[in-house]
């Protein structure tokens, strides 16, 4: 059985711990979580003994490492990334990632690949709400490439950010247009998929974003669009709430302990 941890236990880490809880995860054991707010991790591990399945809340990320997992999934935050990647990898903790947003600093990302080869582990960039790494990569590979990000969201969606104002409820706008590394500091928990398709492509510096708000709009759509002297690709994703995002790490997973890998 593979050593399985959860750093950052809100709605995404709750669709891991249930696919655990499921089934759907036969090969590991989700021995530890821990979150900044103790009662959300304390959740977690309610949930898991109440299925008759051993797991501890630590206070610390320290503790959570002592356990010696083989896989943590991160669900909190670029900056939580920031802090646990390079000392998880030294513990021989291998990363599934869904603050991707933190791999757009190119010095940090040379960094992270840098330990996790010394280590033998490895950085699992998850899907989250968008996809289609397998072609973005093998386009960008044939040269001559140039790849763009549209992301459509509701005026809610925007709340809390520098371009929010009440004027988006009822006028539809472009409120961001620029690269993946500029999106992602604008709103550093919003556009981790953004800074996802730029690694699998032209890299951050080279996406170019726009993010259009839409009164009424619920949900995300996603857009990738890739383009090479031969192919033409896109890769249109909505959804209604981030869920999709918890499934792919529950889809990397399954891939990583898969004798068959998608
Ligand atoms: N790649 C993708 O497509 C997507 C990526 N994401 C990423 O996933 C993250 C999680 O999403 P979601 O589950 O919806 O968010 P939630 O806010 O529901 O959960 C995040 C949890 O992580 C905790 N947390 C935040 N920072 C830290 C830290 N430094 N150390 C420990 N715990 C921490 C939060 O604590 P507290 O309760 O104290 O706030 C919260 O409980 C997002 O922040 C975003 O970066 C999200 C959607 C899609
Ligand atoms: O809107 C979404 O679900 C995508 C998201 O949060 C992100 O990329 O960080």
């Amino acid at each position: 059985m593979k050593k399985l941890v959860i750093v950052g236990c809100g709605r995404l880490a709750g669709i891991v711990a249930d696919a655990v809880v499921k089934g759907l995860l036969p090969d590991y054991d989700l021995v530890g979580v821990y979150s900044r707010t103790a009662s959300k991790a304390a959740h977690i591990v309610h949930k898991m003994q109440q299925h008759g399945k051993p797991c501890i809340a630590c206070a610390t990320l320290e503790e959570l490492l002592a356990l010696k997992p083989d896989y943590l999934v991160e669900s909190a935050s670029p900056a939580a990334m920031r802090e646990l990647a390079l000392p998880a990898l030294r513990n021989g903790t291998s990363v599934i990632t869904l603050s991707i947003g933190a791999l757009a600093d190119e010095t940090f990302y040379q960094e992270v690949a840098e330990t996790a080869k010394a280590n033998g582990t490895r950085i699992y960039i998850a899907s989250g709400a968008t996809g289609g790494f397998d072609v973005l990569r093998t386009a960008s590979l044939m040269g001559n490439t140039t790849a763009r990000f549209f992301n459509e969201k509701g005026p809610n969606g925007l709340k809390g950010t520098p371009v929010y104002d009440d004027s988006l409820q009822t006028e539809q706008r472009t409120v961001f247009s620029g690269s993946a590394a500029e999106a992602i500091r604008l709103f550093p928990t919003k556009v981790n998929v953004t800074v996802a398709a730029s690694r699998a492509s032209v890299g951050p510096e080279n996406m170019q974003v726009s993010i259009q708000s839409t009164p009424g709009f619920v949900g995300d759509t996603q857009k990738v669009e890739i383009k090479n002297d031969q192919v033409h690709a896109v890769v249109d994703i909505y959804s209604a709430t981030s869920d999709i995002a918890g499934w792919s790490v529950v889809s990397t997973l399954i891939n990583i302990a898969s004798p068959i890998v998608f």
